[in-house]
């Protein structure tokens, strides 16, 4: 990199982009790394504020920001991701379908140890749609020792993908509505109508929908039939809490589920269950779910849909950030609802 007079510069090729600000206007590429400087650039480079100008001069084992960039973001972009071109010495990641966010923090943090580089990315473990910027790279100086990008490297070899985008599965999904209330015909359904949007909205469907009323034995054999009928996941709404009329746990023990847990440090979403029997998953889901516009329902069930088996550390973890603000106006997942 030499550096040089504006006024010797023309014929000599630009080494980084010159960003331009109007404030509240424009923040853009005045001119781009690569450009070869004319007689005609001269005065609007003095204009935005460059007496001299970096040129290109070529050296071993140092790297320009832009191939920096590249090698870190192909070090860290997993499936699901694709790379835009460097500007300004930025590549973003973008997600090139809609599905489930899945950032390795620790390598995240091990990255961003190594000094004089960057990663920055959404949250984890949200539903990304596709083309999102789902993460952003770039090396601090314009030039960087080659080693370090290497250092990079090594640590992405050794974590596996940092960013990557996880498809979310098609699932036949079976649904059991619990309450006397509903069996009985004494009030309507407005339960199942939520949820189903909720599952159809990630690409699955609700292939059966059983009601029961408050009973251990009818609950179970409701998600009997539902296995029988091979359902990738059940989801049974109400009886959750702590009536005596609230029997959704005991019905799936009597099903044969094994419970992960039951109560997620979630709110809306206190009294949520997960279970498991054999491998389907079997989600208890408490009144909030029907009331709230966002609940710990929203946060597992993506999950489920890109194929991860939810253990009961996933459930604890929740509690960074389980609690929703309950803004007017529902923003999620833009919001630190469920931000780990
Ligand atoms: N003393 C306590 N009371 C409650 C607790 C608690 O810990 N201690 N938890 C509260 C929380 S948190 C929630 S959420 C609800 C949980 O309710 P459940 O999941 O047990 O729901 P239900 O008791 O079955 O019903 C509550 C409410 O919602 C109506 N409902 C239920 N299903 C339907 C449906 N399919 N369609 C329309 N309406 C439905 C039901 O009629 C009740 O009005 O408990 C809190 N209470
Ligand atoms: O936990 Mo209820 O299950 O918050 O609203």
């Amino acid at each position: 990199m030499l550096k040089v007079p504006v006024e010797k510069a023309v014929g000599m090729i630009l080494c980084h982009d010159i960003t331009e600000i109007v404030p509240g206007k424009f923040k853009g590429c005045a001119f781009k790394k690569g450009h070869i400087v004319r007689e005609e650039d001269i005065p609007k480079l003095l204009r935005l504020g460059k007496e001299n100008l970096y040129v290109w001069e070529k050296k071993e084992g140092v790297l320009h920001e832009d191939e920096a960039a590249c090698r870190m973001a192909r070090a860290v972009a997993g499936s699901g991701v694709a790379l835009t071109e460097p500007t300004e010495g930025r590549i973003n990641l973008l997600s090139t379908l809609r599905g489930l966010l899945k950032i390795n923090v620790g390598a995240l943090q091990a990255i961003n140890n190594i000094e004089q580089v960057m990663l920055a990315s959404l949250h984890t473990n949200q539903v990304v749609e596709i083309n999102t910027v789902v993460a952003g790279t770039r090396v601090i100086p314009l030039y960087i020792d080659e080693k370090i990008i290497e250092q990079v490297e090594e640590q992405c070899a050794g974590y596996g993908p940092v960013v990557e985008v996880k498809p979310l599965a098609s699932l036949r999904v079976g649904m059991v509505v619990t309450g006397s209330e509903v069996y009985k015909g004494r009030i309507e359904d407005r339960f199942s109508p939520v949820v189903k949007e909720k599952i159809e909205n990630l690409g699955s469907h609700v292939f059966r929908k059983i009601n029961v009323t408050d009973d251990t034995r009818m609950i179970a054999g409701a998600i009997q039939s539902l296995m029988v009928e091979k359902a990738d996941l059940i989801v049974i709404t109400g009886g959750m809490s702590v009536d005596p009329d609230d029997l959704t746990p005991a019905g799936v023990v009597a099903a044969g589920g094994k419970i992960v847990s039951y109560g997620a440090p979630v709110l809306p979403g206190a009294m949520f269950m997960v279970a498991y029997i054999g491998e389907t998953p079997v989600l208890g889901l408490p009144g909030c779910v029907m009331f709230a516009k966002s609940t710990v329902f929203d946060l597992v069930l993506p999950r489920i849909m890109a194929g991860e088996v939810i253990d009961r550390r996933d459930i604890v973890a929740l509690g960074h950030g389980g609690l929703c603000r309950g803004c007017p106006t529902c923003r999620f997942p833009a919001c630190s609802f469920g931000k780990v």
